[in-house]
């Protein structure tokens, strides 16, 4: 693990797409080894940051830098992240062998290792019977499925994870759950969006909200509950609920 204090960091991030800014000025500083849970309504730059964050997107002010490395150098961060957009990459015409296969040689993993743990996610996905099956054949979860582990397949040190339980059915959902908290616990950093709270309140470490493009609360989930008011035990529901609309909300923020 790099001596870098934080897995990821980044002061003052902003994206403008002409008239449009995007990700107006974020703030970051994400412990090793931890799942941050970021959340945001839809529209609020969350994609924007995580490509910018993932060096897919250049920032228009502002710095990130990945385990020390900055996002504006690919080569020097590249190795350490893995990335699962909202639409997994993926060739149709492709088996979903072939395909982390494929992945797996532009991550120069020596093919025994690749055929190793394409079998062990195969497996742990329930997807070993279909691996010979063309993409274009896959269901939605199916194809969920390869994105993710064509994410994790180099074991990053740092995950971005654009709804991974999307498309997935409650089984499949549960193994991908049960791999984010064992990814922490072997001392990689996940950073997961998602709309599903019981997820990020499952898993996640701390929280960010991101509304219009800023940060508007973050910290550990029970301590963004404690801070608001609701007539029932608060959840993360009305965390979002509180700091993302100004009016018209059933709870308010203390
Ligand atoms: N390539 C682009 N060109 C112009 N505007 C863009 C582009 N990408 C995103 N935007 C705009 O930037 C803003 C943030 O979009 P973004 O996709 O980052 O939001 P999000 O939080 O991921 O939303 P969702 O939850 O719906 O996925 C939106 O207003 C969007 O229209």
């Amino acid at each position: 693990m790099s001596a870098a204090q934080f897995a990821i960091d980044a002061t003052g991030l902003r994206k403008r797409f002409g008239n449009t800014v995007a990700v107006d000025s974020v703030d970051l500083a994400v412990d090793h080894g931890t799942v941050y849970g970021f959340l945001g309504p839809n529209g609020a730059g969350k994609t924007t940051t995580m490509r910018m964050l993932t060096t897919l997107t250049r920032p228009s002010a502002g710095e990130a830098r990945i385990v020390g490395a900055p996002v504006t150098d690919r080569d020097a961060v590249r190795d350490s992240i893995g990335y699962l957009p909202e639409d997994p990459p993926v060739f149709d015409e492709l088996t979903g062998r072939e395909q982390l296969t494929y992945f797996a040689r532009l991550r120069d993993i020596p093919t025994p290792e690749a055929d190793r743990r394409i079998d062990a996610w195969l497996e742990r996905f329930d997807l070993a019977g279909d691996a010979g099956k063309r993409i274009e054949e896959y269901s939605k979860g199916m194809r969920q499925k390869i994105g993710l582990v064509q994410a994790l397949l180099h074991e990053p040190d740092v995950c971005f994870l654009d709804e991974p339980t999307s498309g997935l059915d409650p089984r499949a959902a549960r193994t991908v759950m049960n791999a984010i908290a064992e990814m922490a616990d072997e001392g990689r950093t996940i950073f997961l969006s998602t709309h599903i709270l019981s997820v990020v309140e499952e898993l996640a470490d701390a929280v960010g909200v991101l509304a219009d493009g800023r940060i508007v609360t973050e910290g550990a989930p029970e301590t963004l509950t404690r801070q608001v008011e609701s007539d029932s035990d608060p959840t993360l529901e009305d965390v979002f609920l509180a700091v993302t609309t100004d009016h018209g909300a059933a709870v308010q923020w203390r």
